[in-house]
């Protein structure tokens, strides 16, 4: 056997190891690594995080996560009610590292006020003096036919999922830069790295917050601010219930169940603080079979979308809701 075939061989058994690896993963490679062997969750001890729309789903079990390792935390949503439930489980989970009630701060905050996020950042800087993570996870998603979606949706979708943590994030930069760095984390979602069918608006606004968010992050290379996207696939939260459809003012109101496939909240939250402990540039959360289609879509595009040309996107839609949600009439 020459040199080039065992190049080839090689290359081939690599990629066939790797497949089966994602396979059996929930995580990209480097997520996985550092989610065995990564030391970087400990230091997270004592650091102020905030977190917004963390009353329910994925921010409020990441919020449980961060105190269990004995960060400071800041959780942030419209429903006061919900966020003081999420404070008990974080008082809970955080008392063996000796997490008290001053720990936990508990802001009201509708994030398409935008007025309200300075005195909101006043408030945690008064009680902490200092904040060392912004995760902007809040947000909504949608299911509708691209062709009927109505104008003012588009912009309501842009303006909680892009406008406003861009809002945020540009009121967080300056104190990060006096107190010397911070970590900026972004929510997205696989829709922010490959086209999902029926919700175009969704999927608009988790790329756009890719193009921010990158472009910040090529801007502050050369300082201590890091910037981190999360891309979750699908995980059990409230997120169906609050989406939005093709209509003003409509909820899908849909709901998961018990036996989707779908993540648990909990691991995915987990996988995320590793990303954010360890600033990792972009996680893919997710598992089989999105994570190796995604890393297809990635690597082979033609290919992919070939395979989801056979497939169609009702067949599409079904991997993401272990249902038809979407009727494609
Ligand atoms: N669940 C999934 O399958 C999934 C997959 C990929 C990405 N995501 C993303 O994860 C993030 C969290 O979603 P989730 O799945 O936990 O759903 P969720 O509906 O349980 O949580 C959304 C959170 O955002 C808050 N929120 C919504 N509008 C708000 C507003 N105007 N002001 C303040 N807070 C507001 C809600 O109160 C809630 O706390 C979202 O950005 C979503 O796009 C979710």
């Amino acid at each position: 056997m020459d040199l080039t075939w065992f190049i080839i061989y090689t290359l081939l058994v690599l990629v066939v190891v790797a497949f089966v690896y994602l396979c059996f993963s929930d995580g990209d490679f480097l997520l996985m690594y550092y989610s065995k062997n990564g030391k970087e969750l400990e230091k997270m001890k004592g650091q102020v995080v905030w977190i917004t729309g963390a009353s329910t789903g994925i921010g409020a079990a990441l919020a449980v996560e961060f105190a269990k390792v004995g960060s400071k935390i800041v959780i942030s949503a419209r429903s006061k009610e919900k966020l003081d439930q999420v404070k008990k489980k974080c008082l809970e989970a955080g008392k063996p590292q000796g997490l008290k009630e001053a720990d936990i701060l508990v802001l009201e905050m509708d994030m398409c006020k935008f007025s309200t996020h300075k005195p909101c950042l006043e408030a945690i800087l008064k009680r902490f003096s200092r904040l060392d993570v912004l995760v902007n996870n809040a947000g909504k998603s949608q299911r509708a036919r691209w062709e009927h979606i109505e104008m003012p949706v588009d912009r309501d979708m842009f303006e909680l999922n892009v406008f406003s943590l861009v809002n945020l994030t540009r009121l967080v930069i300056p104190q990060f830069e006096k107190q010397g760095g911070g970590t900026l984390a972004v929510t997205s979602s696989m829709a922010g790295i490959s086209g999902i069918p029926f919700s175009g608006t969704y999927c608009g606004t988790k790329h756009a917050v890719h193009g921010y968010f990158n472009s910040l992050r090529t801007e502050k290379l050369t300082s201590n601010i890091d910037v981190v996207v999360l891309c979750p696939g699908p995980v059990f939260s409230n997120l169906l219930e609050g989406a939005a459809t093709e209509k003003e003012g409509e909820n899908f109101g849909g709901s998961m169940g018990a036996n989707d496939k779908r993540m648990t909240a909990e691991r995915c939250a987990f996988l995320m603080m590793v990303a954010i402990a360890h600033k990792l540039e972009e996680a893919w959360i997710t598992f089989f079979p999105i994570l190796p289609m995604m890393y297809a879509y990635q690597y082979l595009p033609w290919l992919t979308r070939k395979f989801i040309r056979l497939v169609g996107p009702s067949l599409f839609q079904k991997l993401r809701d272990s249902k038809e949600t979407v009727k494609n009439k």
